[in-house]
Order: structure tokens, then sequence, then C-alpha cells
């Protein structure tokens, strides 16, 4: 076959899914760069600064040949070139510095959400979005308003990197694999997550087994304040490598249709006797975006951890209905 017999045949079989990384900052930079790597996608970036995508995609690209990626990564700032991608993630926005909560992101980054969102719909209206933007739980439920898509094709990310920093918390304290270590870190991305040691294990065993009561609380204490704990160091703004290999994995496991269960931030309607927020549980991810919710049955201590965080997230929606951005 010559070149242009290969140009005239089905091009479709070439074509790479598309993914868009809204806000080329820390989290969103760092993402489009793994997404890139593991050849998920051609990766769109894009944010409101000019030259900036354009710059962080042009040094991308320019280390395909060593990293040896065929994916093409585009800066820019006009959503016409994010038109028809397959997903999209959240990362526009501001992030939090010492002393502040992600509570405290609520009113601007709900503006920059809600923009954002009608923004994406408009150039694809059959993409699923992946957010990150804190305060995470309200920032989902407001993309997920404004852009008027089915529950599964909307999901957050929290889950993921809250169990990956109890992962790596655990695996130091036994001096273990991190590759031997699961953890499950449920609720809402804030001070009221859940962390449970019961459903967390070290090559099957039950961590329960391994580290004492009080050395787990202590590493549930940690993981929840995980987040902090960077911003603490940074002192400029919040952890990106973590959350960006997070948000990368939930990618993966759509873009690939791998089935992956992962502790997502879900639209709840009757799952855990709770309806109409979002909130970290249990989630198997495939190409229809969040394809099921896994109910766990949880101790009476869990569940009402689990309902101390909703009526967090609830706190937060109410302003949210209230600014007007729907
Ligand atoms: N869900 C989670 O677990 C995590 C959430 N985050 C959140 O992610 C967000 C981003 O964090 P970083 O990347 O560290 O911040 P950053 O400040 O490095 O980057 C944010 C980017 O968003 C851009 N931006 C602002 N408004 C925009 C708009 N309307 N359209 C497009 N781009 C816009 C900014 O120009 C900037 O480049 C923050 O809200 C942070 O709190 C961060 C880590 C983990
Ligand atoms: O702490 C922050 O503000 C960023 C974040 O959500 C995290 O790293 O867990």
């Amino acid at each position: 076959m010559r070149w242009s017999d290969i140009h005239a045949a089905d091009s479709s079989v070439f074509t790479r899914k598309k993914i868009t990384v809204v806000g080329a900052g820390n989290v969103g930079a760092t993402a489009a760069f793994l997404a890139a790597t593991q050849e998920l996608a051609n990766i769109v970036l894009i944010d409101v600064v000019e030259g900036i995508p354009q710059g962080k995609a042009l040094d991308m690209r320019g280390s395909s040949p060593i990293l040896r990626f065929d994916s093409s990564v585009t800066g820019t700032n006009d959503y016409a070139d994010t038109a028809n991608s397959d997903l999209v993630i959240i990362t526009a926005g501001i992030a939090r510095k010492p002393g502040m909560s992600r509570d405290d992101l609520l009113a601007i980054n709900a503006g920059i959400v809600a923009d954002v969102t009608r923004n994406i719909v408009k150039h694809s209206p059959d993409c699923i979005i992946l957010v990150v933007t804190n305060p995470l739980d309200a920032m989902v439920y407001t993309a997920l308003r404004v852009s008027g898509f089915p529950k599964h094709r909307v999901i957050g990310m929290a889950g993921v990197l809250d169990s990956a920093r109890m992962r790596s918390f655990i695996a130091d304290e036994l001096e273990v694999s991190i590759n031997n270590v699961t953890a499950f870190v449920l609720g809402g991305h804030g001070d009221t997550m859940v962390p449970l040691p019961r459903y967390s294990t070290v090559a099957g065993i039950p961590v329960t087994e391994l580290i004492s009561e009080q050395r787990m609380k202590e590493i549930c204490e940690r993981t929840a304040d995980g987040g902090a704990e960077v911003v603490r160091y940074l002192k400029t703004g919040s952890a990106f490598y973590a959350p960006a290999a997070s948000v990368v994995q939930m990618a993966e496991a759509i873009i690939r249709d791998n089935k992956r269960v992962l502790p997502c931030c879900a639209y709840l309607e009757g799952e855990y006797g709770m309806n109409g927020y979002y909130l970290g549980v249990p989630c198997k991810l495939g190409a229809g975006g969040l394809e099921a919710i896994i109910e766990l049955d949880l101790t009476e201590d869990e569940q009402s951890g689990l309902l101390r965080s909703m009526e967090a997230v609830a706190d937060l929606v109410k302003v949210i209905d209230e600014l007007g951005l729907y």
C-alpha cells in the first residue's frame, strides 16, 4: 500500500480519542502530560490566560520523541478547538493557600465551573465530564446542573486521591510494597471524609489485623488532612502530582473501558440512603462513564460518618443553588 492509498482508506481506524483539560495550571498541565505520555488520547489544554496552554502544550509535545508517545498535545484559549471531545477534565479555578479551607473557594470557583461547563456542553455535547476543581462535591453538582447531562456523564475526582494517600501511609507504616495495599475512602472531599480501615487490605489481609487501632486512627486523620498537609508545605497552592495521577486513572478507566472499581464522587439517588447530592462512593467506571454505584454494608459509625459528610456537602449546595448559576 502506498502512502496516498493509506490516506484514502477509512481514516477512522487511525483516529485517537480526544481529551480536553480545562485549566493549564498545576493539576491541569500535569494531568495533560500524564494522559499524553500514556497515549490515552489526543490532548487539548485550554485556559483563560493567553500563551500558557500553548507554551505548555508545545513543551509537552517536545518531550514526545524521548518519552515515545504519539498523542498530540494542543494548547488553546478557544473552545472551538475542544470540539467533539470524548472526555473533559475540569481543573479551572483557584487553589487554596495556608489557612484556607476548600470551602473558602466556593463562590469564585462556582462561577468559573459554571462558565467552563457551558462552553464544554456547547462544543462537546456527548462528552463525559470529570471535575477536579474544589470544593469538589459542590463543583461536580454545579457541572451537573449547568450541563443538564445525565448523572453517569458528570463525575468528580477525590476518592481515588484520598485512597491513594491512605495507601501510601499504610505502605510506609508497614514497610511493604504499595502494590500490596488497597484502601477505601468514602464521603465528601473535605474534613468530613470517611476513611474505611475495614475495607483496606495488605495482600488481602485486613489492615485492622496488622496495624493497631490507635495507629490506624492516626493514619485516617492524616489522610483526611492530606491536602492541607501539602498546602502547609507549599504555601503558594495545593497538591497536584497525586491529584493529576488520580484523575488520569479515572480517565483511563473510561477511555479504555476497563471497568475499574474506584471511589468516585457520584450523584446519589437513594444509594446509601441519600438523595440529590454528590458524595464519594465505590463506582464502576467504563466507556459509559459511571456505570454502577456499589453499595457496601456500613457499620453504624461508618454510616453516620457518611451522613455527616453529606450534611457538609448539603450546606454548600444550598449556597450554590442560591447563586443563580442555572
Ligand atoms: N478534587 C481534588 O481532589 C483536588 C482539587 N484541586 C482543585 O483543582 C483546582 C486547580 O488547582 P491547581 O491546578 O493547583 O490551580 P492552578 O492555579 O495552578 O491552576 C488553575 C488554572 O485555572 C485557570 N482558570 C481560571 N479560570 C479559568 C476559566 N474560567 N477557564 C479556564 N481556565 C481557568 C487558571 O488560569 C489556572 O491556570 C483548584 O480548585 C484546586 O483546589 C486540586 C487538587 C486536588
Ligand atoms: O487540599 C487542597 O486544597 C487540594 C486538594 O483537594 C487535595 O490535595 O486534596
